[in-house]
């Protein structure tokens, strides 16, 4: 297993990149959507616009694409010599993954909120938000790359 995964380190890279693009993107998006949905959403046919555009954007491309980012890191993490435990990056992107993940599950629940109809937070909270994923990715990407 762990020839295997020395072999397809160059591949399995690409394919934990690929997947983060697109989870990110999403990251990046969903809460956009929901300041517009909260700010705008009044009427009944915009309302029931932006609940299929969220419903689309979590099912079919963040929760596919975070699973693949997870399956792919941890064959990173099982591919020898790769990560370093006893060096700080890898405690610090791991710190900052869980803070991501934990985030997707934030936004899955705020979209049952707006699907029920129930959503009690204004605009202005959500482009806070917003700048989670962003503040996240600053601390991952510099901790794979410095790799202090
Ligand atoms: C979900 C759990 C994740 C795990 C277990 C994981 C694990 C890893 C591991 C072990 C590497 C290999 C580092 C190396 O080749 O030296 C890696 C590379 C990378 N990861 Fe992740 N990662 C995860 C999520 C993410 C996320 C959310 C991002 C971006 C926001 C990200 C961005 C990257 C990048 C850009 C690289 C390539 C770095 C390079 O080779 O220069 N990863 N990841």
């Amino acid at each position: 297993m762990q020839d295997f995964l020395a072999l397809a380190y160059p591949w399995t890279k690409t394919l934990h990149i690929v997947s983060v693009i697109a989870w990110m993107a999403g990251l990046f998006y969903l809460p956009r959507l929901f300041v517009y949905h909260a700010e705008k959403g009044a009427s009944a046919e915009i309302d029931s616009l932006f609940k299929v555009m969220e419903y689309r954007l979590l099912r079919a491309i963040m929760n596919p694409a975070m699973i693949a980012t997870w399956i792919f890191g941890l064959c990173l993490v099982f591919t020898p010599g790769i990560v370093a435990w006893s060096m700080v990056w890898p405690w610090t992107k791991a710190a900052a993954v869980l803070g991501m993940t934990w985030f997707h599950h934030w936004l899955g629940k705020r979209r049952k909120d707006f699907e029920r109809g129930e959503n009690s937070l204004p605009g202005r909270r959500y482009r806070m938000m917003n700048e989670v994923p962003t503040l996240l990715m600053i601390v991952i990407v510099a901790s794979v790359v410095v790799k202090f």
